[in-house]
């Protein structure tokens, strides 16, 4: 039986919080956090997705009106979720470089923060290609280590729960993601 599942295969891990995905490009923030959605029966939100079904594609987006704009849209997208005085409970999903914006760090302190962290070799084959990220339109294998080495300490201080991707399936990551989130919890809650 999957950890954190009863028997009939729901989750006991009812989270009291939001929980936010955060890591580099590609590492699986989108798709992970869809399927642990799914599995704890609860809503998915992904900040990509909104800025692109509301502003048109995010390449098109970095071209017509600049990173600076993208980043205005990226940080009131993730207001929307978290910026109420009762966040609903959800899994969201942020771009890779959401993390920079102060006022989006700040908001992060009201989910439990995931860092789904990755090396190269993890995403190699998913960067190589082109994937619609602006940012890795050239040299994409050499600009994810410069961003993610740029970054990580930002990931990791903002972390609550931190999960290496290495080469697990999206399921086994769910399973593993739930144990440890249930068990954050249970510190948060006996927390002095
Ligand atoms: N553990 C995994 N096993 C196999 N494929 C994966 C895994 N995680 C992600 N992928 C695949 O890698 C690609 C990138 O995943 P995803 O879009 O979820 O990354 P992301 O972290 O959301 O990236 P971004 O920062 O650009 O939003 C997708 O095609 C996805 O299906
Ligand atoms: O890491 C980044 O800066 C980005 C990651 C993607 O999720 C998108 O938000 C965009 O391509 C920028
Ligand atoms: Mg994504």
């Amino acid at each position: 039986m999957a950890a954190g599942t009863e028997r009939s295969g729901a989750p006991q891990y009812r989270p009291a919080r939001p929980i936010a995905m955060i890591g580099p490009m590609a590492v699986g923030k989108s798709v992970i956090g869809a399927e642990l959605a799914r599995t704890l029966g609860l809503d998915f939100v992904d900040t990509d997705q909104r800025i692109v079904a509301k502003n048109g594609a995010i390449a098109r987006i970095f071209t017509a009106r600049g990173e600076h704009h993208f980043r205005q849209l990226e940080a009131r997208a993730v207001a929307d979720v978290l910026d109420s005085a009762k966040s609903k409970v959800v899994v969201l999903s942020l771009g890779g470089g959401a993390v920079l914006d102060t006022g989006t760090q700040q908001l992060l302190a009201r989910a439990t923060v995931v860092y789904l962290r990755a090396t190269v070799d993890a995403v190699r084959e998913r960067i190589v290609r082109n994937t619609g990220r602006p940012l890795l339109s050239a040299d994409p294998v050499a600009t994810w280590s410069r961003l993610t080495e740029a970054r990580g300490p930002v990931y990791s201080r903002l972390a609550d729960v931190t999960i290496d991707v290495g080469k697990s399936n999206v399921p086994e990551l769910v399973a593993q993601l739930i144990t440890l989130l249930d068990a954050e919890s249970r510190k948060e809650n006996t927390a002095p």
